[in-house]
């Protein structure tokens, strides 16, 4: 649905030039919710305004949902939705209304543009403040307006940039409803984020860029399963270090480490594992005190790739 080969752009400065985008090749199915991750400053609003026909690459190549992005920008634009930082409404317009004439400016008869805002009034549960002006809304509601504006005309693609970026939790998870909703209707939706534990739970595939280029892409459980497998940790009631001789070699562990805690074993995959761990100790009459397992964050991904946190990015 999106493909793209060695797209780039730089922006002259006072001070010389910046290399945004340093040849970014991108793969992104149809149907799917593909998560933009990187620190500030990363290149993922260029990146996603060379896309949506914002603003023209200096070089690379794009295709948008079957339309090239270099010879036929016109119809990307038609192909697809864009949802700006910010959004799109000012405080003195009303939903309903700015949804009406979002649909009449691609085309979309009077009836027809009606009709189609009320279902997105409906779809988007917009009914209890549509008819007021946007000053009035939480800023929960105000971005679910600006992404049925984004959807009105029913593109293949959308493009969505931080949309839960100074929302509270309850409202980002909302959001995240509101974003399933659209792939579950069968578009495609590409969407940036600072949150890691945003693009975990809500995307199907995520990439995350470093200055100007991709440094990993899969599916957030790849991408962990990736870096490290799981970490089991252990704690025994009686003696850690018999334990410890009992597991290490085990063939389902990577390695293991004591802990002031107890133990703390590397493993492929602690979903399997840790019946094996309690099996191997029970067997040798040791009471177990505690077992945990940890995943990997994203942002260990982040930081075995580039050798520092996105957190502190
Ligand atoms: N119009 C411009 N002129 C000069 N430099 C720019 C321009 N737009 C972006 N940049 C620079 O390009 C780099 C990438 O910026 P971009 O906005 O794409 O990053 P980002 O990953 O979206 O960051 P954020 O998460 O903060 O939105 C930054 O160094 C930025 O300062």
């Amino acid at each position: 649905m999106i493909e793209t080969k060695g797209l780039r752009k730089s922006f002259r400065t006072r001070r010389g030039s910046v290399d945004a985008v340093r040849g970014v090749d991108l793969y992104v199915k149809a149907g799917e919710i593909y998560g933009f991750l990187g620190p500030n400053g990363a290149g993922k609003t260029t990146t996603l305004r060379m896309l949506a026909t914002l603003i023209e690459p200096d070089g690379g190549a794009a295709t948008i949902a079957g339309a090239d992005l270099l010879r036929a920008p016109g119809e990307v634009r038609r192909r697809i939705g864009y949802v700006a930082q910010g959004g799109s409404t000012n405080d003195g317009s009303i939903a309903r209304q700015e949804l009406v004439l979002q649909s009449r400016f691609y085309g979309v008869s009077k009836a027809e543009s009606r009709r189609r805002a009320d279902a997105a009034v409906a779809a988007f549960q917009l009914t209890e403040f549509a008819d007021r002006p946007c000053a009035t809304y939480s800023g929960g509601q105000r971005r679910r307006v600006d992404i049925a504006l984004g959807v009105i005309h029913q593109p293949q693609v959308v493009f969505l940039d931080e949309p839960t970026t100074g929302l509270d939790p309850q409202s980002r998870v909302h959001m995240w409803d509101e974003i399933r909703r659209l792939r579950d209707q069968g578009m495609t939706v590409f969407v940036t984020t600072h949150y890691l534990d945003e693009a975990d739970a809500l995307c199907d595939r995520i990439s995350i860029m470093d200055h100007g280029t991709l440094v990993a892409e899969g599916t957030p459980a790849e991408l962990k399963r990736e870096i490290a497998g799981d970490v089991v940790t252990v704690g025994v009631n009686g003696s850690t270090a018999v334990a410890a001789a009992l597991l290490d070699g085990a063939p389902y562990v990577t390695s293991l480490e004591q802990t002031p805690a107890g133990l703390r074993l590397y493993v492929d995959a602690g979903g399997t594992a840790i019946p094996q761990i309690m099996r191997t100790l029970d067997g040798a009459g040791i009471a177990l005190g505690t077992i945990e397992l940890h995943r990997p964050s994203l942002d260990d991904v982040f930081l075995e790739k580039t050798g520092r946190s996105l957190r502190e990015s």
